[in-house]
């Protein structure tokens, strides 16, 4: 190899590694939250919130029949039995969304139906199959073999929900729950936090372009694709940027160009200490500030971070186990407090390791792998295949199995964290 092509590169074997949770908060600590927009109640799912929302009145707001039935003042039954039944007339037929149109007197009912409005002196509804219609002189009755207990079949007003409770939190993400409850409310311009726009580069002359032939010594493209899907699973708006070619000034100024159009830029490869791993040169210059550009983890050892006019710039790993792991830990954590979700990281829950795992390392290994209940308890395995390189188990893991440094792994059965990776489903 040419030596002119590692000229001033020693520069990069020089780095100081810092732990994943040092790096996230350096990361979070230029993150702000984003604008607030409203969209229609349709266009709101997967939307987080962005303002609490209080209820404009109670939920239900009059009193509601649960049945199709009579609408009964409950007195009127007392001691009334197969023996002695109670006749009551008929003045009355509510369907629902109508009003009751006669005043209910000791010894009347009103027709009813589920979801209509109960009328104020009724304080119970017995439903049909409870009753034995008759007719008299012209007249509707109905008989009653059993008391009817105050209450029964009618909703209150205000079960769910009084007015000026608050129905919604912001930060929280809108789905089916969420969105009946807004339609409820009627609110249908929905306050959402803007979606972070990040834009996406890919580095690397061996790249293919999805739908191009196969060629020898070149791979296509996937990193691109998968992080456009991490970055919308988080909640962000992806863009895919014309790939970065392998020359500093160019690659210089497209990043230069893309943090003047989008909220984050995020790239993938030329990262490590390779005579070709630009990113690691363009991070190092003057034009933007360093966050950091190792992390004492694997895979993705060499993701690097760096911010420009309070604008972020990841630079993960071209492995893609490692640009993978490296979103999950370093951007969606940033896309998420941009959207202002409470707690943005991976959820972090205690499980029984089902394989032993015997690589050991002073770094930290997130290890890709699988949930399974057994005998009613979550065991992690790993997956057979966890190389930073490694593409095709990405696929088949929902969490990453959090394997501490030590010199001796971790064996079957014992404890161990597992970070729950909420895309992989
Ligand atoms: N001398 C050293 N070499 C390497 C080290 C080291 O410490 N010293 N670290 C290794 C580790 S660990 C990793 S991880 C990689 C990091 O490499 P880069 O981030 O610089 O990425 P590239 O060199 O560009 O590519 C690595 C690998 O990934 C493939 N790749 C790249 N982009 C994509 C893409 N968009 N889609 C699919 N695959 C992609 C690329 O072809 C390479 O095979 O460095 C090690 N080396
Ligand atoms: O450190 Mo590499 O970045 O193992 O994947
Ligand atoms: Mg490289």
């Amino acid at each position: 190899m040419n030596t002119s092509f590692s000229d001033g590169k020693e520069e990069k074997f020089k780095r100081k590694a810092i732990s994943v949770k040092e790096g996230q908060t350096r990361i979070l600590s230029y993150v702000r939250r984003s604008e607030t927009e409203r969209v229609p109640l349709p266009e709101a799912q997967g939307r987080i919130l962005a303002e609490d929302v209080l209820a404009p009145h109670p939920y239900p707001h009059f009193r509601r029949s649960g049945m199709d039935g009579f609408a009964v003042i409950s007195s009127d039954t007392l001691g009334c039995s197969a023996e002695t039944p109670v006749f009551l007339e008929v003045v009355d037929e509510i369907p629902c969304g109508s009003l009751p149109s006669v005043a209910l007197v000791p010894g009347t009912v009103s027709r009813i139906m589920t979801g209509a409005k109960v009328p104020d002196e009724a304080d119970a509804v017995v439903m049909f199959e409870m009753t034995e219609s008759s007719e008299s002189q012209g007249r509707a009755y109905i008989q009653l073999k059993r008391e009817i207990k105050p209450g029964s079949n009618v909703t209150p007003v205000g079960l769910e929900l009084q007015e000026g409770e608050l129905i919604l939190e912001k930060g929280r993400r809108l789905s089916a729950g969420e969105i009946s409850v807004l339609a409820t409310f009627g609110i249908y311009n929905v306050p959402v936090v803007k979606r972070p726009s990040v834009a996406i580069f890919s580095t690397g002359s061996e790249l293919l372009g999805v739908e191009e032939p196969l060629q020898d010594g070149r791979i296509r493209n996937s990193n691109t694709y998968m992080l456009a899907s991490q970055i919308r699973d988080a909640g962000g708006e992806p863009f895919i940027l014309e790939a970065i070619a392998d020359d500093l000034g160019t690659a210089r100024q497209k990043v230069q160009d893309a943090f003047e159009l989008y909220d984050l830029v995020v790239t993938t490869g030329g990262v490590s200490v390779g005579d070709f791993d630009i990113m690691a040169d363009l991070v190092a210059g003057d034009d933007v500030e360093m966050l950091f550009n190792k992390i004492t983890m694997r895979p993705g050892s060499v993701t690097t971070a760096a911010v420009k006019n309070g604008k972020l710039l990841f630079a993960l790993s071209g492995n893609p186990g490692a640009c993978f792991v490296g979103f999950e830990l370093f951007v969606r954590p940033a896309i998420g407090t941009m959207l202002g979700i409470g707690d943005p990281f991976l959820k972090e829950i205690q499980v029984e390791l089902g394989r032993e795992y015997v690589k050991v390392n002073n770094f930290t290994r997130f290890v890709r792998g699988r949930l399974e209940l057994k005998e009613g308890r979550f065991v992690a395995f790993p997956a057979a295949l966890d190389e930073s390189s490694v593409m095709i188990t990405i696929k088949d893991s929902d969490v990453l199995i959090v394997i501490p440094p030590s010199s001796r792994g971790v064996a079957a059965g014992e404890m161990v964290s597992v970070l729950q990776l909420p895309g992989s489903r």
